[in-house]
């Protein structure tokens, strides 16, 4: 694995980072989730668009995401825009997802956005290119919010979100037995010995929460915990969260 920078916080070197969710409706709502960001034990920020009400007015998320990224100083922010079809508030039209990014990656400082491997190619293709341009990193993700699929299928998934030639790949997965968990554990590993972009990946759900805390030991680079608010089921506190990570690095 070769780690990759995010505004100076090495992914995947060292014990896997906390990733703290934003998810306010409004301006005001975001701009107090990332107060608690700054004051809790987490190493970066997800500022979950697709939670924002008002997806249309482009300004108004410019200027929140600039003032975001002024009051989370030196943590790195990471936008997502998750659609309804992986698990998120909205649906989002190709065009739409690919203008908002363009203006955010443009006209903001954002560390990183994540970029559904499920989208049509060429928008993929089209964002990874432009935040090439913007020194912005790209995370590709896939989310199976209804099952978790066999080894050999999430090997391949992870192989082919690499290939697209992002910097990060993430994968999320439903389990509904211990071996969905322990099969994504071990697919990550097996990923991670193939190719060499840092990987992050979690089993939802109560049934993988070791798979939030445990990244160290099957090679996931971050877990995603919350300060109040959760964006997927199973998220564990950034306290608890780091708590675990330390204890199991000893
Ligand atoms: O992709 C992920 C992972 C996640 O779904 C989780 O299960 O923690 C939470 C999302 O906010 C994030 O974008």
């Amino acid at each position: 694995m070769t780690p990759v920078s995010f505004k100076g916080l090495s992914l995947g070197s060292g014990i896997p980072k906390i990733c703290v969710p934003i998810t306010g409706a409004d301006s005001n709502t975001v701009i107090g989730q990332a107060g608690e960001a700054v004051s809790s034990a987490a190493d970066l920020a997800e500022w979950r668009l697709d939670y924002f009400n008002d997806l249309e007015d482009t300004a108004s998320i410019i200027s929140t995401a600039n003032r975001l990224i002024e009051i989370l100083g030196d943590l790195p922010l990471i936008i997502t825009l998750r659609d309804r079809a992986e698990g998120g508030k909205r649906q989002i039209a190709d065009a739409d997802y690919l203008n908002l990014y363009t203006q955010l990656v443009a006209r903001t400082e954002v560390t990183a956005i994540d970029v559904e491997w499920q989208r049509d190619p060429t928008i993929t293709a089209q964002l990874i290119t432009l935040t090439r341009a913007h020194q912005v990193r790209t995370i590709i993700s896939h989310h199976e919010f209804e099952h978790t699929p066999t080894k050999a299928v999430m090997v391949d998934q992870l192989t082919k979100m690499a290939q697209l030639n992002g910097d990060v790949v993430k994968l999320a997965v439903m389990p509904a037995s211990n071996e969905d968990v322990l099969n994504l554990m071990v697919s990550t590993h097996e990923a991670s010995q193939q190719f060499s972009q840092p990987i992050i990946t979690m089993a939802m759900g109560s049934l993988g929460a070791v798979t939030r805390v445990a990244g160290q030991t099957f090679n996931s680079v971050m877990t995603f915990a919350t300060t109040s608010n959760l964006s997927a089921p199973g998220q564990l506190t950034v306290d608890q969260t780091r708590q675990i990570l330390k204890i199991i690095a000893q």
